[in-house]
């Protein structure tokens, strides 16, 4: 078995779509990105190329690179997933936590989970997903940015 950690932030500005988990979520304000900026997937796909040995995902998907601008961060997934399975693993559990004030993100979880475990072709019990507030301490309680953090583990096929 091999572990890996991912850690993510993106800033919070008017005009751009929140999209979490390839959810897109009401709120009056999005994350700014080259991409679509889906900070909980760029935390996901660090902890698998962590746990491959890969490096990061910068390293793969640079942001000087005008085939990433706007691109859906799930299709980016979908490449982690083949460089995995490339190389012999497949995912065993993954754990991550999204550090948001606002909006209430509860009901958009279970679609969240769906949407990573369909692209990893794993079960949607080996992926969990959390939000917490800060109790709005720091940037993320001053909805000045929503950040992520994930966990995961690999195993070979
Ligand atoms: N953006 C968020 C933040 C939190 N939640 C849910 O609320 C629970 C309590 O959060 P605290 O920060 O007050 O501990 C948390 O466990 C989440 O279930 C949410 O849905 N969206
Ligand atoms: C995802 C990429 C794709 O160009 O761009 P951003 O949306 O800016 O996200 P970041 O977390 O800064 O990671 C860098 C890039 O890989």
């Amino acid at each position: 078995m091999r572990i890996g950690i991912g850690y993510d932030v993106h800033k919070l500005v008017e005009g751009r779509k929140l999209v979490l988990g390839g959810v897109e979520i009401e709120h009056s304000k999005g994350l700014l990105g080259h991409s679509d900026a889906d900070v909980l997937i760029h935390a996901i796909m660090d902890s698998i190329l962590g746990a491959l040995g890969l490096g990061d995902i910068g390293r793969h998907f640079p942001d000087t690179d005008n085939k990433y601008k706007d691109i859906s961060s799930m299709k980016l997934l979908e490449e982690v997933y083949e460089k995995m399975n490339e190389k012999g693993y497949k995912v065993n559990n993954i754990d991550a936590i999204i550090v948001a004030q606002k909006p209430k993100l509860a009901p958009y979880i279970e679609e969240m989970r769906q949407n990573i475990a369909a692209v990893l072709n794993t079960s949607k019990d080996n992926v969990n997903i959390k939000a917490t507030t800060t109790e709005k301490l720091g940037f993320e309680g001053r909805e000045e940015g929503i950040s992520a953090q994930a966990v995961c583990t690999i195993d070979r096929m």
